[in-house]
């Protein structure tokens, strides 16, 4: 079900009045890590037993739930090696993990000296350092199971050398062994009829969490992150999926609100609990009417593929307002869309470059109401250059625009009045989305294979990442069809009450994503896809979920 990010201050600061009360969230958080840590175990070794964990220990509370988790591991047999990376850790923690049995390795931090009497914490010979950078190497490589716990919300960007190097040569080691590019963080061995997986977990976040390609080498590349309390905003972001891996998220037991959230992950979950259906005494009008404006003499296939997908996502009535040539072949293929004028709840534009004489009569056709609109494609054009759409007849009605990275570029470089190009949009989508939303104003859904939506406050809706399949001519058109018709049924629902808040439109849109994914998992093209929908809406509406 929806997961809402936060921002991580909001989760340290939704710690503080349990901590205050004396709750031990630290043995809430560790507890949890370390049952996640025997299931990684059992599954891959068949039991905890005789296992061998490693924990990069860092200086602060992050350090802590590694240790306290370590310490439980060791006590169900798992032999721990903790490496200590700074001069100092948590020390409650360390004690635990010593008491239970696991062995420390202080790796050096401190700048290398010649002078061989100076071996205190942090200060050793050349020959020391040499040994000790070796003990920790080969602990790394025998590990079945590797901790990050060096830094979580109390990190800064940027890890210090010593660390960075030590990242850096265990993955290189790691990669020579390995039969994944993903070195360091899974080695296979075959050929004796075992196979060993070594997994690595981040604590809480990866330590030296960033977006940025730069320096990737020398950072941790984590196959799950176990956070606690809430999810961080920082996890959501595609492009640190790399380092994440999978983001398992651990309740311990934290207020928070979703009005402090900063985005919502959405799953099949939510499309079994929030797909609309038919009320036993709704009627063709209460299930909402969608206009589709789809398809020219050029491109008459976009039309089919809109309307057809609208039709069957099980919306009241679908209005075809394109040309007659459109219509005769939407008709052909589905009797029930009508063609004559009348109210509509939600009108999608743009698909396959509609005549402007079929635009010019729709936005006539749309003046004085508040129905949302779903722009697309080459009706993108019309959000200009203005600092909103304020002012021009897009205004007072809920607006969802739909582009892909290049669409997205060229709106923002008339919008911002400077040239955004579509390789800036890849290398950031949800900050271009939210930047696209607030400066116009409208809902945006930059689609991708981690599609995105964007509201105009900053809040984002992240639908579980679709299937590659989805990657054909006309997909695009079959989602414009399927988002066209849920905000028409959900505005039909509510038509007399204040027009939905934005969020929840976001939210809307987010289903129509899931939809679109849950049919692209069924088709490899867009002909099959918008039949697709069908099935996919026909199991939510008379069976009540997916069957995936
Ligand atoms: N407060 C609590 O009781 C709880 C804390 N929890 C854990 O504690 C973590 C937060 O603990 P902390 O606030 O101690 O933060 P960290 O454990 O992230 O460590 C912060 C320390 O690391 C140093 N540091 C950070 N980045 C550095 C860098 N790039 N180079 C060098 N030094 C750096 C800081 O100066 C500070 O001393 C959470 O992520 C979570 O794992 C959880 O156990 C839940 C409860």
């Amino acid at each position: 079900m929806s997961v809402f990010a936060y921002p991580s201050t909001v989760i340290v600061e939704a710690e503080r009045p349990l901590l205050d009360a004396g709750v031990d969230l630290m043995a809430r958080a560790s507890r949890a890590l370390a049952h996640f840590c025997a299931d990684v175990l059992r599954e891959s070794r068949g039991q905890i037993f005789g296992s061998r964990v490693c924990v990069f220990a860092g200086p602060g509370n992050n350090a802590g739930d590694a240790l306290f988790a370590a310490a439980a591991l060791a006590r169900r047999g798992a032999h721990i090696t903790v490496v200590t990376l700074f001069d100092r850790t948590h020390d409650q923690g360390l004690a635990a993990a010593r008491r239970a049995g696991a062995s420390v390795i202080s790796s050096p931090s401190a700048e290398e000296t010649t002078d061989p009497s100076v071996e205190a914490a942090g200060h050793c010979s050349a020959e020391v350092r040499a040994q000790l950078r070796a003990d920790v190497m080969r602990e790394l490589s025998r590990s079945d199971l590797v901790l990050d716990g060096i830094f979580g919300t109390g990190g800064r960007r940027g890890l210090p050398e010593h660390i960075a190097s030590l990242i850096r040569d265990w993955r290189h080691s790691a990669g020579a062994n390995s039969n994944t590019n993903t070195a360091g963080t899974r080695t296979s061995r075959f050929g004796t009829g075992t196979y060993t997986t070594q997994t690595l977990i981040a604590v809480d976040i990866p330590s030296d969490l960033s977006p940025a390609d730069t320096g990737s080498e020398d950072r941790i590349h984590a196959d799950h992150t176990v956070t606690f309390g809430g999810l961080k905003a920082e996890l959501i972001d595609p492009r640190v999926a790399a380092f994440t891996g999978t983001v398992h998220l651990v309740d311990i037991g934290l207020e928070l609100h979703e009005s402090q959230a900063t985005a919502e992950v959405v799953d099949t979950d939510d499309l079994n609990a929030g797909f609309p259906r038919p009320e036993p005494d709704g009627h063709k009008y209460s299930r909402g009417v969608v206009g589709i404006l789809a398809g020219s003499e050029e491109y008459p296939g976009a039309g089919v593929l809109t309307t057809t997908s609208a039709v069957n996502c099980g919306v009241g009535m679908v209005r075809s307002l394109g040309s007659q040539m459109v219509a005769e072949y939407v008709i052909g293929l589905h009797a029930e869309v009508v063609t004559a004028s009348g109210r509509m709840n939600a009108v999608v534009m743009g698909p396959g470059n509609p005549e402007d004489e079929y635009v010019h009569a729709c936005v006539d056709a749309l003046a004085n109401t508040n129905v949302p609109v779903v722009l697309d494609a080459g009706a993108l054009d019309m959000v200009g250059r203005a600092e909103s759409v304020k002012g021009t007849w897009l205004a007072e009605r809920p607006v969802v625009l739909t582009p892909h990275a290049g669409e997205l570029a060229r709106l923002l470089s008339r919008l911002l009045g400077e040239i955004i190009t579509s390789s800036r949009i890849n290398a950031d989508p949800i900050g271009w989305a939210q930047r696209a939303a607030q400066s116009s104003g409208c809902i945006v859904l930059l689609k991708g294979h981690q599609t995105v939506i964007a509201a105009p406050d900053g809040f984002c809706v992240l639908p579980e990442a679709g299937p590659a399949s989805l990657a054909t001519a006309g997909s695009g058109d079959v989602l414009a069809g399927i988002i066209g018709a849920l905000v028409a049924t959900f505005h039909a629902k509510n038509q007399h009450e204040p027009p939905l808040p934005e969020r929840e439109l976001a939210h809307i849109v987010g289903l129509g994503v899931l939809v679109h994914n849950a049919a692209g998992r069924r088709a490899v093209n867009a002909g099959a896809l918008g039949d697709a929908v069908a099935e996919v809406a026909g199991e939510l509406i008379h069976r009540g979920s997916l069957i995936e």
